[in-house]
């Protein structure tokens, strides 16, 4: 028995139409499947939980939606041990990308339903799981300024996401000033001046596609981190081309870390994001915890070769 939890308003409305067309293609394969339409990030957990407890059966928890959709079930899904599936839906589905699952409806179902997992690590901070990146800084921000814009609504509406992030980024960029920051990689504490933002990643994109971690591995056990500091508002925009690459990892005023715990503390307030949704602005600790969450995922067939295994559910990256 298949779950399926739909966020129908994700994606400007991306995520209702996107089950129906699902819905269609689960009665022509003849699936078993239960639907849940979730009704807020707050009472989707316990939703979940309670669906979940009526029978044993579970397969796999399909989301139909974007990140944030997914980063409301982490808890439920980390406690029950059901693999998490995904059919993107959402504007920006850097959880997609990050596990390989196709953007497209069908492709991204058959793919689930082959039922192939890898084990992946989760971000907690004080309690809250993540699963792409906990961001802060400028780029927080950014996500803060877009889910209360309405060119976001606009944008979904033409089938245009990620565009909605660039508006955003212009629109920060004019505001927003950088400070110090203290970042604790594995206990050891580095200052920076004047940055503007630190993202601590276990994807190696978030907010559409932009790679920024792009060593970053779901299933390694740690945490990829970006510091951005030192940096004018004209170098900033530069380096926004370079991070849809994954290119700026080696410009001067960037600095990469990895480590199993990260603890980031700026000298003013600044927002965080986890998978986009807030955090909140109070100093950030995040841990690793490896290997939390099965995720169905493309993915696993390569690892399957790779290991010449059949690849149930392995160790993803
Ligand atoms: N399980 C849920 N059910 C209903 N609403 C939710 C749920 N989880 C989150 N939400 C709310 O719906 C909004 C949109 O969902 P989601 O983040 O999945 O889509 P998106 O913002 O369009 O895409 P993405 O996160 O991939 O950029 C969230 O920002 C949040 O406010």
């Amino acid at each position: 028995m298949y779950l399926f939890i739909i966020n129908s308003r994700s994606g400007g409305g991306a995520g209702l139409r996107t089950w129906h067309t699902i819905q269609a293609l689960l009665e022509k394969r003849a699936a078993a499947y239960e639907a849940l339409l979730t009704h807020s990030a707050d009472s989707a957990e316990s939703q979940v939980l309670q669906t979940l407890a009526r029978r044993e059966d579970w397969r796999a928890a399909i989301v139909v939606g974007g990140d944030g959709t997914i980063h409301s079930v982490l808890g439920a899904l980390r406690r029950s041990g059901v693999p998490l599936g995904v059919i993107p839906a959402g504007s920006g589905n850097d959880t997609a990308r990050g596990f390989s699952i196709p953007l497209a409806p069908e492709a991204a179902l058959d793919h689930a339903l082959q039922e192939r997992c890898i084990e992946a690590d989760l971000l907690n901070a004080a309690g809250v799981l993540t699963l792409t990146a906990v961001a802060s800084g400028f780029d927080a921000q950014v996500a803060v300024n877009v889910n209360a814009s309405r060119y976001k609504r606009l944008c979904n509406a033409i089938g245009a996401g990620r565009l909605a992030y660039i508006i955003g980024v212009l629109h920060t960029l004019m505001t927003f000033k950088p400070c110090r920051v203290s970042v604790t990689c594995d206990g050891k504490e580095q200052a920076y001046a004047q940055a503007w933002l630190v993202s601590v990643c276990n994807l190696p994109s978030y907010g559409g596609g932009l790679l920024i971690c792009p060593q970053a591995e779901s299933g390694d056990g740690l945490l990829d981190v970006c510091v951005v500091h030192g940096v004018s508002r004209g170098q900033l925009l530069r380096l926004f081309p370079t991070v849809v690459k994954g290119r700026h990892t080696k410009l001067p005023y960037v600095t990469m870390l990895r480590g199993r715990s990260v603890a980031v503390h700026f000298a003013q307030p600044r927002h965080a994001i986890g998978d986009g949704e807030a955090l909140g602005t109070a100093p950030l600790a995040v841990a690793c915890e490896p290997g939390a969450l099965r995720v169905l995922s493309p993915l696993a067939a390569a690892s399957a070769v790779a290991a010449g295994a059949a690849g149930s559910c392995l160790t993803g990256g």
